[in-house]
């Protein structure tokens, strides 16, 4: 199949753990997580055009199209390289928007992946990396593509292989803007850093939590049914929670038992971005 007909697929990520380490002069909070790819998430296909224009065939709503990461993408990676060919982008979204899940940290690091195949821009991944980050804290780990324990803002990776897991991930009905989070007096922000081969599965916590549960009950309640199953934990900034199985059957199971009003799904951790 031609690379123009293609779906170019855009994973979630959830934080296993996420410790806020520090602040930097400019306000960004220091963290150390460790990314985990799901294989769930949104797909983007990319249709060439003649005239020179980005477009976007699928707007969000409340989002204007020239602010979607997708398209941001797009021109960042023209911006960068002196591009100038255009592209109409689709995107199939089934990630939920300020789920924590890195939807549009996804989806951004895959327009550019798959931009710099199409258009042969030769970027290598730090080059990608480095315009990802600009777009947004979550998109240099797409880019990168392996599991990892992250420092800094979240661009700073040392691989990892933790063991074969399966989540049970719920999507409260709710939306967390990440800055109300971050910006929160409320905010521990004093963990003590850990060094990045001292982390085992199962370790830390989210520091982000505490605030998003008292800003936004739902996420409370969601992580309270979850904890029937073992030990959950919201992702990023939330709004999505989450608990890992050693095996399929348990978690489709604890998903079967849901009550009515909360929603969510099943899906394997995966090691690599489909991608890498
Ligand atoms: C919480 C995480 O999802 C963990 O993976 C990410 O750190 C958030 O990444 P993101 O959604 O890509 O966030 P960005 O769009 O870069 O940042 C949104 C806002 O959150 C704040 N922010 C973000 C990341 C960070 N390490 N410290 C911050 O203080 C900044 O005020 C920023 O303006
Ligand atoms: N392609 C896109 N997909 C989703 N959101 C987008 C996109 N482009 C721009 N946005 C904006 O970015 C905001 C955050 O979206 P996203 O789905 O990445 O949040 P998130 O899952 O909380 O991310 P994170 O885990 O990185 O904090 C949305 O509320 C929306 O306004």
């Amino acid at each position: 199949m031609n690379d123009w007909d293609r779906d170019w697929p855009a994973p979630a990520k959830i934080n296993l753990f996420l410790h806020v380490v520090g602040r930097r002069a400019d306000g960004y909070h220091l963290l150390q997580t460790v990314f985990r790819f799901l294989d769930f998430g949104d797909t983007i296909r990319c249709e060439p055009r003649s005239d020179g224009r980005i477009a976007l065939a699928t707007p969000l709503p409340g989002v204007p199209p020239e602010t979607d990461l997708t398209v941001r993408a797009a021109t960042a990676l023209r911006a960068a390289t002196g591009a100038t060919a255009g592209v109409t982008l689709h995107v199939d979204k089934r990630l939920p928007m300020g789920g924590g899940l890195g939807g549009g940290s996804s989806d951004a690091a895959t327009t550019l992946m798959a931009l710099n195949r199409l258009w042969r821009t030769g970027l290598d991944s730090s080059a990608l990396q480095r315009i990802g980050l600009g777009l947004g804290a979550d998109v240099p780990i797409f880019v990168h593509g392996r599991t990892a324990f992250a420092e800094g803002i979240g661009e700073r990776f040392t691989d990892l292989v933790p063991p074969p897991a399966w989540y049970l991930v719920l999507v409260p009905a709710v939306a967390v803007p990440t800055l109300e989070i971050f910006r929160s007096a409320q905010l521990r922000r004093d963990t003590p850093a850990i060094a990045d081969d001292d982390w085992r599965p199962g370790f830390g916590h989210n520091d982000l939590e505490a605030v998003a549960c008292a800003l936004y009950p739902e996420v409370a309640r969601h992580l309270d049914w979850l904890r029937h199953y073992g030990e959950a934990r919201m992702s990023g900034s939330g709004a999505c929670c989450f608990v890992e199985f050693a095996r399929e059957p348990e978690a489709r199971a604890a998903l079967a038992a849901l009550p009515p009003g909360m929603k969510g799904f099943v899906a394997a951790g995966l090691d690599r971005h489909p991608l890498a």
